[in-house]
């Protein structure tokens, strides 16, 4: 379970899809959120938009692996698909943010990875969410309010990468998905694999 979390416009988004785009072997994790699309975002595969009641429901039921307040809306990682996947051997890519973190962390401690990524300064990150062109002003001095808070929690990851370039940010992210694999316990059939060299 492979954790980017950010403050709003530092870039969660844009490495998760590259990430997604170039391995082969990361599925996202699809959330349910309470919040309108955007434009241009898909039903299903940006998020699984659903009404408060719904949301509901599904919390009730147990259907939640980890769920959130953020902005004054629901957001929720379902259970089912992820549990299923992850028995299957299959890394799954988490856009979610500090306390959906600490949730999967205190329920699944040693399958996680916690990766938070910080802009290069506040005016970048106000630039950029103003360039993006997908909020009212109103949301975004909101999420700029928000930031400053989302930015003290940067001590409960495992890594910390700014953002300043891209490219390089990029690199970084996918260097530390590589090494958590590389990770003895992570590897399933080493025990066959060191014996056979061993023979
Ligand atoms: N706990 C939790 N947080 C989530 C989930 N899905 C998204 N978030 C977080 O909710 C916040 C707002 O997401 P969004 O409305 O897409 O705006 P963004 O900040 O521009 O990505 C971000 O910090 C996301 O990481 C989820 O399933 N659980
Ligand atoms: N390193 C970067 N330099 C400049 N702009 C960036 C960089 N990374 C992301 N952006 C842009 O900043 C905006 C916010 O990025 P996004 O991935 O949507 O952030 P988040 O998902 O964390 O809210 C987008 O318009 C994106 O294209």
């Amino acid at each position: 379970m492979f954790i980017l979390s950010s403050p709003s416009g530092a870039g969660k988004t844009t490495i998760a899809r590259r990430l997604l785009d170039e391995d082969g072997k990361i599925a996202m994790s699809v959330s349910v959120t309470t919040r309108q699309p955007r434009p241009g975002e898909v039903d299903g595969k940006d998020y699984q938009f659903v009404d408060q009641p719904t949301f509901q429901r599904m919390v009730d039921d147990g259907e939640m692996l980890e769920w959130a307040e953020v902005f004054g809306n629901n957001y929720g990682t379902p259970k089912a698909h992820i549990k299923a996947g992850l028995k299957a051997g299959q890394d799954f890519l988490f856009d979610i943010d500090w306390q959906g973190t600490q949730q999967l962390y205190q329920r699944m401690e040693t399958d996680v990875v916690r990766v938070f990524l910080l802009p290069p300064s506040i005016d970048a990150l106000e630039g950029r969410l103003r360039n993006r062109n997908t909020d009212s002003d109103t949301v975004i001095d909101g999420r700029m309010a928000r930031a400053r808070s989302e930015i003290s929690h940067w001590d409960g990851y495992d890594f910390v990468v700014v953002n300043d370039n891209i490219d390089e940010c990029f690199g970084k992210v996918k260097t530390i998905l590589e090494a958590e694999r590389m990770r003895r316990a992570r590897q399933t059939g080493l025990v066959d694999f060191t014996r056979g060299l061993m023979r």
